[in-house]
């Protein structure tokens, strides 16, 4: 679980103190004591500061303007036309330096110019010392070049001086030593070696990455079933025969020892016997009958039956590219002033699966058409102080600093710049005005009609490569730590403007906001800082800021602000990253990074059923579309089954055709219910088999599979059973259709399903009480919570506010099951090109997946056969109270929700329920706001109806 991630980023943890020791208020008091005698005019702290910027600028700015004149005047010296004294001055450098003087003057300018603009920006001091470095290289190979017999140092300076060639007395001098010892190759091996550190250094581009991704990227480019043909023993009567001592590791998963093995009768896992179904079907039928099914199919007679068909694995081409994105300013969120106000109940621990589950109407009318408007902060006056796990290093010691400390230590760098870029964003200014995401390659297998190819179960599964995914873009982060460094100094005197004396301590740069942590003068109340959020939001012009006061175990207070460039999580940094590949669950999730930067990634059978909410743009598809890619980076088809319902046609129709796929993705919501349904039939059908088979759950079921204790009826070895998730993209869409339908399947799915292994993934854009009903709350335990519009969407997700102040694109509040507070996390970008690069990919290597028929015909007919919903109706069906509750209606001539329930004394829901029904069959009209719903029907008509329908 992600907690695993917290312990050690401490290491590299981007939290850094911010400023020295020096007590300078008592420095400013004595400054001001001097500024009255000497009669100058007394100044204010900010004016001092301003005053002391304003100097070091001019400082610096003079110092550049020289080295710029002296660089220029070398540069032109060197050719020997400065008269006397440019001959003396660069004949003396490259006495020193050798050839490399010519570029020195260009060396010197630039490295001053960026080490002042930046502020002796310590990543950047290394840089440039590399650079010398690189110079000295050039300096020893032109010695090498020039001569390699003489020892003397004075030769090396009067080669430079005179002849303007050799290494100088530096190249020169360093050469010769190395020469002595090791000798002529032995130097050039020190210099090669030297040149590829610097490189690495310079570029920070990993040579032996790079070496393993090209050597990843030939694998690809074979033919794989060439490479492999003669590893298999295939029969084409009865199936696998043949020993196979192939072990295929997931080049995702190098640190799992799990090893997949392809033949069919070893006592190791197995894949070539794997089936979705359980153990009624055996081997070979179970191949014939994919191979039967619609969809993407080729019939079995179609193809030879061994899978060694030549199949030509095409180049990948990289010439397809991301769409630019969306460049949002903040500005759309700046509307409205939010008050932030602290209450106690805002901060209490709610535990998640104790939610509140009492049926009541929907509230939440003020949501009507929240799907089509952009998400705009809205007026709140609840509160949000959802504190988070902190995962961030303390500094050591608490320091004393007001603003002149800070900008003292911005001044000295004491901010620890590379802090903030020890956070390796990806994509800088991501949503920043005027900024367009750079394009990047996809490499993208080539669409070909050798896709007719269909997945055959057992066969070895090729994992999707990292490859094909977008890296990372460096990014120079030096305009962030000023920008820090900047709102760490405003914020503290917007504070102190207000009489409130805070020491900020540390901070942590996230990626899409930095959490100042400050602790408070003793006597300051901390509701005095919350009263003061829309002060520090006014001085910041900051979109929106969240206030944890204080952080959970910790004597501080933070205050996060949306950073001025957000970058964003590629999703290929988080499969790569050793917190996902050491996930052992086939149902990872890579969820994307938490504020200090820790990747977080989860397993979704622990939580075990997923609700998503937010508002529409707020990244909830992109989300659906990590979790689905973490799980084809993970899991084998025959480890995984995914079904997806996608009421919007758009979002999921992309996965059509992966192996990993039980049924096409489902776009009718009509037939929505019906895979529902066909889950909790499957559910069902685990747990007869679990309790034939004296197993409590799926694993227990597997492993006595995998030591055979489990076998067919002719001794022959069983499929495992596969994990299965449901991925939901629209609720809202669902509940409009068949409101009891997909709610009963939803919680019989959410309270039986984590046993046998089914998972649910929800999604919705409508977080309001009609959609996300209390019985699917109480079932659904983990949540992701987006950018909502208001507080109350905030509580109908999360059960407290908080959502409302996220900044969308991403920006999400993580709170799976047994968390005891909402995490902030940034969740990870995968674009529709790199999506579309890893189905094809899995389509090319692994076979276009075919869907099973009897799941498809239990579906279109509504699959209510056998799955019997909650409170005493069969899916397909009538309530059992429906006639009662006709006839006592009629017979009242009045119909209300209260009434059912009382009279038959059932729940909210399920009388909500009959009435619908009744609604549909006529008896009664629809809601008619507070007056009475009408009756339409008389007894006769009623039983009429009773006869010809029921
Ligand atoms: N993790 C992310 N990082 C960066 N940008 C993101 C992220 N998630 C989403 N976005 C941006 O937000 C846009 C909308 O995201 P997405 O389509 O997932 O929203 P949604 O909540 O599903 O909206 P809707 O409900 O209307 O479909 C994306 O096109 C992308 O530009």
């Amino acid at each position: 679980m992600a907690s695993g991630n917290k312990k050690s980023g401490t290491k590299t943890s981007s939290n850094k103190k911010i400023s020295g020791n020096l007590n300078s208020r008592s420095r400013t008091k004595q400054t001001r004591a001097n500024v009255k005698k000497t009669g100058t005019p007394r100044m204010t702290k900010k004016q001092l500061a301003a005053e002391q910027a304003r100097q070091r600028r001019m400082r610096n700015e003079i110092i550049l303007i020289v080295i710029f004149a002296f660089s220029i005047f070398l540069l032109i010296a060197n050719f020997r036309i400065c008269g006397i004294v440019g001959d003396v001055v660069s004949g003396f450098f490259f006495g020193i330096l050798g050839f490399s003087e010519y570029f020195f003057p260009i060396y010197l300018f630039v490295s001053a110019a960026f080490l002042i603009s930046n502020d002796f920006n310590r990543k950047l001091v290394k840089k440039v010392v590399c650079f010398g470095v690189v110079l000295l290289l050039v300096s020893m190979i032109f010695q090498v070049f020039y001569s390699t017999d003489y020892i003397s140092i004075k030769n090396c300076y009067l080669d430079g001086y005179q002849h303007h060639a050799g290494g100088g007395v530096i190249g020169g001098g360093i050469f010769f030593a190395i020469r002595k010892l090791l000798g002529v190759p032995g130097a050039c091996i020190v210099m090669l070696i030297l040149a590829v550190v610097m490189f690495i250094l310079i570029t920070e581009i990993s040579v032996i990455d790079n070496i393993k991704l090209l050597w990843e990227r030939i694998r690809s480019d074979k033919d794989y079933d060439d490479e492999h043909a003669g590893d298999y023993g295939y029969d084409t009567d009865d199936g696998w025969n043949g020993e196979d001592n192939n072990r295929v590791k997931n080049p995702m998963m190098e640190n799992d020892d799990r090893v997949l093995v392809s033949s069919g009768r070893r006592a190791k896992p197995s894949m070539a016997n794997l089936n979705v179904y359980g153990p009624k079907e055996s081997n070979g039928t179970d191949h014939q009958k994919k191979n039967r099914s619609s969809g993407n199919k080729q019939k079995d007679s179609d193809k030879p039956k061994d899978f060694f068909y030549r199949e030509e694995v095409h180049e990948l081409q990289s010439d397809n590219l991301i769409d630019d994105h969306t460049a949002v300013p903040y500005d759309e969120f700046s509307n409205g002033v939010e008050k932030i106000v602290m209450s106690d109940e805002d901060d209490e621990f709610i535990n998640p699966v104790q939610v509140d589950t009492t049926d009541t109407e929907p509230v939440d009318t003020a949501l009507d058409g929240f799907g089509n408007r952009q998400i705009k902060r809205q007026t709140e006056s609840a509160a949000a102080s959802m504190a988070m796990p902190d995962k961030t290093d303390m500094a050591d010691d608490i320091v004393n600093s007001d603003a002149e400390d800070v900008l003292a230590g911005a001044i000295n760098g004491n901010m620890h710049p590379e802090s903030v870029s020890d956070y390796n964003p990806l994509m800088d200014s991501a949503f920043a005005d005027e900024t367009v995401i750079q394009k990047k390659p996809v490499r993208k297998t080539k669409q070909s009609d050798k896709e007719s190819k269909t997945y055959q179960e057992g066969r070895r599964y090729r994992f999707p490569t990292a490859s094909l995914l977008n890296e990372p873009p460096k990014n120079n982060n030096s305009n962030r730590d000023a920008h820090v460094r900047e709102t760490a100094i405003k914020l503290k005197n917007t504070l102190e403007t207000f009489g409130v004396n805070v020491t900020i301590t540390n901070y942590s740069c996230g990626p899409a906001v930095t959490r100042f942590e400050m602790q408070p003068e003793q006597g300051v109340k901390v509701s005095k800082i919350l009263n003061l959020a829309d002060d520090i939001k006014l001085n910041l012009a900051a979109a929106d800021i969240r206030i944890e006061a204080p952080i959970p175990g910790k004597a501080a207070i933070g205050i996060e602000v949306p950073n001025k460039e957000n970058s964003i999580v590629a999703f290929r940094e988080l499969i790569e990253s050793d917190n996902f590949k050491n996930l052992k669950s086939k149902v990872a999730f890579a969820v994307g990074k938490d504020i200090s930067g820790q990747v977080i990634a989860t397993d979704i059978a622990k939580m075990p059923h997923l609700l998503i909410a937010g508002a529409t743009g707020s990244g909830k598809s992109v989300c659906i579309n990590t979790l689905i890619m973490s799980i084809l980076y993970k899991a084998t088809p025959e480890e995984v089954k995914l079904i997806m319902i996608d009421p919007k046609m758009v979002e999921l129709a992309c996965y059509n055709g992966i192996p990993h796929l039980l049924i096409p993705v489902v776009t009718d919501p009509k037939k929505a219910a019906g895979a529902l349904n066909w889950a909790v039939m499957e559910m069902t059908r685990r747990y007869q088999l679990f309790a034939e088979h004296s197993v409590r759950n799926i694993q227990g079921y597997n492993d006595k599979v995998e030591s055979a204790v489990i076998a067919g009826a002719d001794g022959e070895k069983l499929p495992k059973m596969p994990q299965i998730v449901v991925i939901v993209d629209e609720l809202a869409d669902l509940m409009m259709v068949a409101h009891g339908e997909v709610e009963d399947a939803i919680v019989r799915l959410s309270q039986l399903a984590r046993a046998a292994g089914i998972h649910l993934v929800i999604a919705t854009q409508r977080p309001s009480v009609d959609v996300i009903t209390g019985l699917i709350k109480a079932n659904v335990p983990s949540r992701i919570a987006f950018a909502v519009s208001s507080g109350v969407d905030s509580r109908t997700i999360l059960d407290m506010v908080g959502a409302e102040k996220l900044l969308g694109k991403g920006d999400m509040l993580f709170y799976p099951t047994g968390y005891p507070k909402p995490v902030r996390v940034q969740g990870a970008f995968v674009s529709d090109d790199e999506v579309t690069a890893v189905v094809d990919f899995l389509k090319k290597n692994n076979g276009v997946g075919t869907y099973d028929d009897d799941i498809a015909k239990s579906i279109s007919g509504n699959g209510g056969s056998g799955a019997t919903a909650i409170g005493g109706a069969s899916a397909n069906d009538k309530d059992e109270y429906f006639v009662e509750a006709g006839r006592f209606i009629i017979e009242k001539e009045k119909a209300s929700i209260g009434m059912l329930q009382r009279t038959f004394k059932i729940g909210f829901n399920r009388a909500a329920r009959i009435m619908d029904q009744l609604m549909a069959a006529g008896v009664v009209g629809p809601e008619e706001g507070t007056k009475a719903r009408k009756i339409l029907m008389s007894q006769e008509q009623f039983d009429e109806y009773i006869d010809t329908n029921l």
